[in-house]
């Protein structure tokens, strides 16, 4: 078979699970309860305790802050969170905020007990954000009327709840806004034992025919991420379904992850792209990330949202004062001979070792 026809192939079966739509798919693979939450040990122990002396007291906990990169499992949590409490949860999210009066609707909607998601909180309007204050200490908004001199501000009460909010960039976060938070987990990335757990319970859900060796290979090259982990399940599944016999291999799993670009550590094409340019068009560095965005044609918040945090912690990239470098494990994995250590800056933020030895 041509690499068209197989390009073919793949696409009418990617057709067919975007009929499914990708995200009902994704909603029924979140963990519904924090025991099946897989990972994060931290957090899950942090929150299992929060959670617990709040259900004691009979009260609604301390709002919540999960921050960490896309994809680890915010959303998950904060579902959880509802489901553990017996509450309902409202979505929202920082974007959709844009005015105070859009939050006044939410939060006057609320009833007692309720949990009130805001992911990305750190993309909410300043009045809406400034109106969040008061809504989270004291239970209460003020609703300005009017303008100029004659504006008048009408006190409304707001039901006890709990705020969960998640964002990619906690630094972001104004101090006023995080000091409300009683309790900020962090996320981080999964271990490929955990992505392994991820994927196998996934397949199960799905119906898929996923052997050890094949999971291990999807869970190695998920970037540490359980999105991606599922994303990759899905993609090798259509690979095993039309070009063998629907078993999910180690043999079958590389082959399909070679189609989508997938690199033997995980890194899809933007990664490289930004390792290849800070290499062979920056000499390593160090460079700005908005130049390293405008040369792989990304938004500077993709380059370091999405891509930065993990080549970080697979040791190929350092954050220095004067931008980010090429490690030589960079260099190496493209082919490159990296240059002498003397000549590189210290990084500043070390990453653990290379996760990839
Ligand atoms: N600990 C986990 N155990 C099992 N599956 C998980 C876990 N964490 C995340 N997932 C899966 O990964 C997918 C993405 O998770 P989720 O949407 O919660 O991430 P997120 O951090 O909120 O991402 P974003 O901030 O980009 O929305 C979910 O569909 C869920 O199936």
């Amino acid at each position: 078979m041509s690499g068209d026809e197989l390009s073919a192939d793949l696409e009418r079966a990617l057709a067919a699970t975007r009929e499914v739509g990708e995200s009902d798919l994704e909603n029924r693979l979140r963990p519904a309860r924090l025991e099946e939450f897989i990972g994060q040990p931290r957090v899950r122990e942090q929150l299992d305790l929060v959670l617990q002396g709040a259900l004691r007291r009979g009260r609604p906990p301390d709002h919540v802050l999960l921050s960490g990169p896309p994809g680890l499992g915010k959303t998950s949590l904060a579902m959880i969170i509802g489901t553990e409490l017996g509450s309902a949860v409202r979505i929202t999210s920082g974007p959709a905020l844009e005015r105070a009066g859009d939050l006044a609707a939410m939060l006057s909607n609320l009833v007692e007990g309720d949990v009130l998601f805001i992911d990305e909180i750190h993309r909410m309007a300043r009045p809406a954000e400034e109106m969040l204050y008061l809504a989270m200490e004291d239970f209460r908004v003020d609703i300005v009327v009017g303008k100029g001199p004659g504006a008048t501000s009408i006190p409304l009460d707001v039901a006890p709840f709990t705020l969960v909010g998640a964002t990619t960039r906690a630094g972001s976060l104004t101090g006023p806004l995080r000091d409300r938070f009683g309790f900020t987990g962090h996320m981080e990335f999964y271990e490929p034992s955990d992505l392994e757990l991820v994927v196998a319970r996934s397949a199960q859900i799905l119906e898929v025919d996923l052997q050890p060796d094949g999971g291990r290979e999807i869970a190695f090259r998920s970037r540490g991420t359980p999105r991606i982990a599922n994303r990759l399940l899905r993609r090798v599944r259509d690979y095993a379904e039309v070009r063998a016999d629907g078993r999910v291999t180690r043999e079958i799993a590389r082959a399909a992850l070679a189609v989508y670009d997938v690199d033997e550590l995980g890194l899809d094409r933007l990664d490289r792209a930004v390792l290849a340019a800070l290499v062979r068009s920056f000499g390593g560095g160090p460079v700005g990330v908005s130049t390293l965005a405008v040369a792989v044609g990304e938004e500077p918040g993709t380059v370091e949202e999405v891509c930065e945090p993990y080549l970080v912690r697979a040791g190929m990239l350092a954050r220095t004062p004067r931008g980010r470098v090429a490690t030589p494990a960079a260099w190496r994995h493209l082919g490159e001979k990296p240059p002498e250590p003397d000549s590189r800056d210290e990084p500043d933020e070390q990453g653990p070792p290379t996760l990839f030895g």
